[in-house]
């Protein structure tokens, strides 16, 4: 089984309009609210890949009811920790460009921790934690690489989507990929990169400290991937990206639901790409038919 953690999800309230102007009352043509956070985003796309997985966290108030609520529309299978406080809404405009405001989140409290620690107790050997997205102000900074003893003393393996020091100290508990975009990876080693092979020697650097793959996206300009025995790339697919929310979440998953059903790091290399770019190509998370039509545009190449 996979299993997604959101430790701090939210309704994502999306906002369309054709301009903001700064210091005036904006009116917005449409909106949405969509049940977001990262590893929820995971679950989604692993759901139209097909792919069985729960997603676990923490939900409360009415802003959790109500994304418990499009959970469930979505056949997306959960079991989230009930907290006293209400889950947090972010709120994303999309007008002439897009501005994210993300709310900081709900308090957790030790109690609802606990709950949460024990749904680990579930985990089987070679099943698939994903961790992902901000944590709730109230955790530990060290919160997610608090869980990573549990979960490897099941046999399970696991994924954080984070970055900077929070991805290093992940790295000595070998999860199964780590996923930086290119901007992300040169601020881990504080630098710019001035060719492909400095970026690639970097990703090396970090699977040398424990990471079993590194994907590097590059957003429209595709991805490389570092296993033990070579480094792939994958183009881009071609299309007019219409969001920039959730294409990293959506590699991610196609990474990791092809993982666990084929063990084929380069083909997941290939469906990640696939639904990183649908995402982009869409509003929402990309839905299954959206993810079929990109997919044949993807080309795997074998660099080393
Ligand atoms: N404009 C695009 N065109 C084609 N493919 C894209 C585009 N944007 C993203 N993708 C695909 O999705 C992958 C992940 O995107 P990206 O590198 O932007 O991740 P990210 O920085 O984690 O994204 P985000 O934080 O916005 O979710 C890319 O490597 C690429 O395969
Ligand atoms: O504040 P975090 O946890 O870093 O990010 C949360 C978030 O921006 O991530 C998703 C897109 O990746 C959205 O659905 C959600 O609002």
């Amino acid at each position: 089984m996979i299993y997604t953690v959101t430790v701090n999800p939210a309704l994502d309230y999306v906002l369309q309009l054709p301009e903001v102007k700064d210091g005036e009352t904006n009116r917005s043509s449409d909106t949405q609210f969509l049940a977001g956070g990262k590893g929820i985003n995971v679950s989604q796309i692993l759901n139209q890949l097909g792919v069985d997985n729960t997603a676990w966290g923490f939900v409360g108030g009415f802003t959790g009811e109500e994304l418990i609520r499009q959970l469930n529309v979505k056949k997306i299978s959960s079991d989230f920790v009930r907290i006293s406080d209400d889950t947090r809404v972010n709120v994303k405009i999309h007008a002439q460009e897009e501005t994210e405001i993300n709310a900081a989140g709900p308090d957790i409290t030790d109690q609802e921790v606990a709950a949460f620690k024990s749904r680990l107790d579930d985990l089987e050997a070679g099943d698939v934690v994903v961790l992902s997205g901000s944590l709730a102000p109230s955790l530990p900074t060290d919160f997610y690489e608090s869980l990573l003893p549990l979960i490897r003393e099941k046999g399970a393996e696991f994924v954080v989507d984070t970055t900077g020091e929070a991805l290093l100290r992940t790295l000595k508990f070998n999860p199964l990929v780590i996923k930086p975009n290119h901007h992300e990876l040169a601020d881990l080693f504080d630098t710019s990169f001035s060719s492909t092979a400095d970026m690639l020697e970097a990703a090396k650097k970090l699977q040398k400290l424990g990471a079993q793959n590194v994907m590097i996206s590059m957003a429209g300009e595709g991805a490389y991937l570092v296993t033990a025995d070579h480094v792939y790339h994958a183009n881009a697919a071609t299309g007019t990206a219409v969001n920039s929310v959730g294409a990293g979440d959506s590699m991610i998953a196609g990474f990791v639901g092809t993982w666990f059903e084929k063990h084929d790091a380069a083909e997941g290399l290939r469906v990640g790409s696939a639904c990183g770019g649908a995402t982009a190509f869409t509003e929402d998370i990309a839905v299954k038919s959206q993810i079929d039509a990109v997919l044949p545009q993807i080309k795997i190449d074998v660099v080393e």
